[in-house]
């Protein structure tokens, strides 16, 4: 039986105001002749025949692969892979598709979480992507981690991206010989040198990565480990050693951060000496590029060169890849050179860790706000990171402070929270992740509830990009969508481009992007508000549609007479269609 569609659909023509704007490059399909209309047409779309043809699943009872509920012991299935992991299927069920979060959730992996049933709850829990820190583990360490987040996305349904962060040129100091930590004591001397000892590491000595240590520091300098854990003054130089005496005693943990400071400004001249990218950083490049990572995350980059040079490398390396480049923004350097470093990007973090090793603490929340905004408007997604819930390494539960930032940056609508320590090394990594979802739902739920009389109005695009008809497309999508209290809207791309600039506007009601490869779905598995599938779809909305709406409503993820706004970057149109 064919079910009844009440579609409305409005169309852009070229006669149309915003087909006036930027000539677009976006769409192939020619232009419809009429001008805007809405129309309620015949029922568009036939039901899809139950389950079609191709794909055998090894074990379909341990996938999260969609078919049909009246035919579950079927292990064929329609599509190669439309597939939904169990963390999505929770916050969608339930308080309704609405109250899906929005906001993402970045997890570093350490030694607390590589393996992989811990990785495992880390995915139930909601971690949109997982994060490898460069400066710690082996390659060999990294790819265990790797390859389990793969089997989770396999098996699964999961859609968990990997990022790999880049050690950088920071200087920071060694292993401490194996200790987890060490204890520097008021008034203690400690030597600081460009030797190395390995397993046996004299008492009180700590080897630094950075053989222009010696010379560049000066007798008087401070220097200052993690930002300010930890403050030594220096009180001599002997050859390759420089001795200090603890001023503010506290932890060293391996390969901590040091930046030295003269009169109390930060002492820049050796990090104008040693390059973003270091040999090392581009071996692990190589390493990132083989394994298919989805995002790398450069440390203190400095100029736009950088990341045009280092996303011109992996073109060429790998012109199948679609590996997007995330400008960590942790220096000074990096300040000076924001716009032209998000422009060039795929996305940016504001690194909170070191760059408040950098600038003074309290400028730290501003800068933020700006990069946020900047990001917005730049189209870039963009991740908060570091000390979010840092007092959760040791405690079960999070400070009220740490609760007030967490939720200041789901009200600024970044795209990502990030987690560092908390899940790479803390005791409570899933209580930590447990924080971030609740506190982004309730924060989410309470910024729409207090906007919901004001007018809507997105950003400005930045008069450096030009979002074009896409752009304006997306804009009076998400304003239907919330005018008409939508509960889904629904976005068909190749590219993920017309994703990004939906979740742009930062809509009410979530955005379920159909896109056609895996590597689509887990990049954009960063962004604010997308709910990523995979779906190999053709240039026939009709189709795609009846197709799509059977499979979700099998699943139970929407229902007859929920109002779907519908986009694609196929189509200049915008329809408005009550699920049959
Ligand atoms: N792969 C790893 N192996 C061991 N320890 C790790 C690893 N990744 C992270 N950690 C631990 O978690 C802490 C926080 O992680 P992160 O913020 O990524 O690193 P860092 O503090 O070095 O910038 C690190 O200082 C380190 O103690
Ligand atoms: C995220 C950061 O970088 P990393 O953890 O690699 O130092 C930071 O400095 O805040
Ligand atoms: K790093
Ligand atoms: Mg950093």
């Amino acid at each position: 039986m064919t079910p009844s569609i009440t579609s409305q659909s409005l169309r852009l023509s070229s006669s149309f105001s915003i087909a006036a704007l930027q000539p677009h490059t976006f769409s192939k399909i020619p232009l419809p002749k009429s001008h805007l209309r809405v129309s309620r047409q015949a029922p568009l779309f036939k039901p899809i025949s139950a389950v079609q043809s191709n794909v055998l699943l090894p074990d379909a009872s341990k996938t999260a692969t969609f078919q049909p509920s009246n035919a579950p012991h079927l292990t064929a299935v329609n599509t190669e892979a439309m597939e939904v992991d169990r963390a999505t299927e929770v916050e969608l069920k339930e308080n309704g598709s609405r109250s899906k979060r929005r906001t993402k959730i970045v997890c570093t992996i350490g030694p607390r979480t590589c393996g992989f049933d811990e990785l495992e709850a880390l995915a139930v829990g909601g971690m949109n992507v997982a994060r490898i820190n460069m400066c710690h583990g082996t390659h060999e360490w990294n790819r265990k981690v790797i390859e389990h987040v793969r089997r989770l996305n396999e098996e699964r349904g999961f859609a968990i991206a990997i990022m790999m962060d880049t050690q950088g040129s920071e200087i920071h100091m060694g292993d401490l010989g194996g200790a987890t930590s060490s204890k520097a004591e008021d008034g203690e001397i400690w030597t600081f040198t460009v030797r190395s000892f390995g397993s046996n590491c004299p008492e009180r000595t700590i080897s630094v990565n950075y053989d222009g240590f010696a010379e560049d520091i000066k007798v008087g300098d401070e220097l200052l480990v993690d930002g300010g854990m930890v403050r030594f003054v220096v009180t001599e130089k002997i050859g390759p050693d420089v001795i200090c005496c603890c001023t503010d005693p506290g932890l060293l943990l391996p390969r901590a951060n040091l930046t030295f400071w003269r009169n109390g400004s930060l002492v820049q001249e050796h990090n104008a000496m040693l390059p973003t990218i270091s040999s090392k950083d581009w071996l692990d490049i190589d390493y990132g590029i083989a394994e298919g990572v989805d995002f790398i995350a450069v440390s203190f980059v400095k100029s736009a060169e950088v990341i045009k040079h280092l996303k011109s490398y992996i073109a060429s390396r790998s012109p199948a890849s679609n590996i997007a480049v995330i400008a960590k923004i942790e220096s000074i350097d990096s300040l000076k050179n924001l716009n032209e470093i998000i422009l060039a990007s795929d996305g940016a973090m504001v690194a909170r860790g070191d760059l408040g090793a950098q600038v003074p603490l309290e400028q730290v929340p501003s800068i933020q706000e700006k990069i946020v905004q900047l990001c917005r408007q730049l189209n870039k997604p963009v991740i908060v990171a570091s000390q979010l819930l840092e007092s959760m390494i040791e405690y079960p539960i999070p400070t009220r402070a740490e609760v007030a930032d967490v939720s200041e940056v789901v009200r600024q609508q970044a795209d990502a929270l990030m987690l560092s320590g908390e899940s790479a090394m803390g005791q409570f990594p899933d209580k930590a992740l447990a924080v971030l979802r609740s506190v982004s739902l309730r924060i989410e739920k309470w910024c729409r509830e207090g906007k919901q009389h004001a007018t809507f109005e997105p950003p400005p695009i930045s008069s450096s990009v030009s979002a074009g008809i896409p752009g304006e497309i997306c804009n009076g999508a998400a304003k239907i969508a919330n005018k008409l209290k939508a509960s889904a809207l629904f976005v068909y791309t190749k590219t993920g481009q017309m994703a990004s600039l939906l979740s742009r506007s930062r809509p009410d009601c979530p955005i379920f992007a159909f896109a056609p490869t895996s590597s689509v779905r887990r990049r954009l598995n960063l962004q604010w508000g997308l709910v990523p599938f995979c779906l190999n779809f053709s240039d026939d909305m009709e189709s795609n549609l009846n197709q799509t709406f059977s499979l979700l409503k099998a699943r139970g993820l929407i229902k007859s007479g929920d109002l779907i706004i519908v986009v694609s970057d196929m189509l200049q149109s915008i329809q408005v269609i009550n699920v049959p």
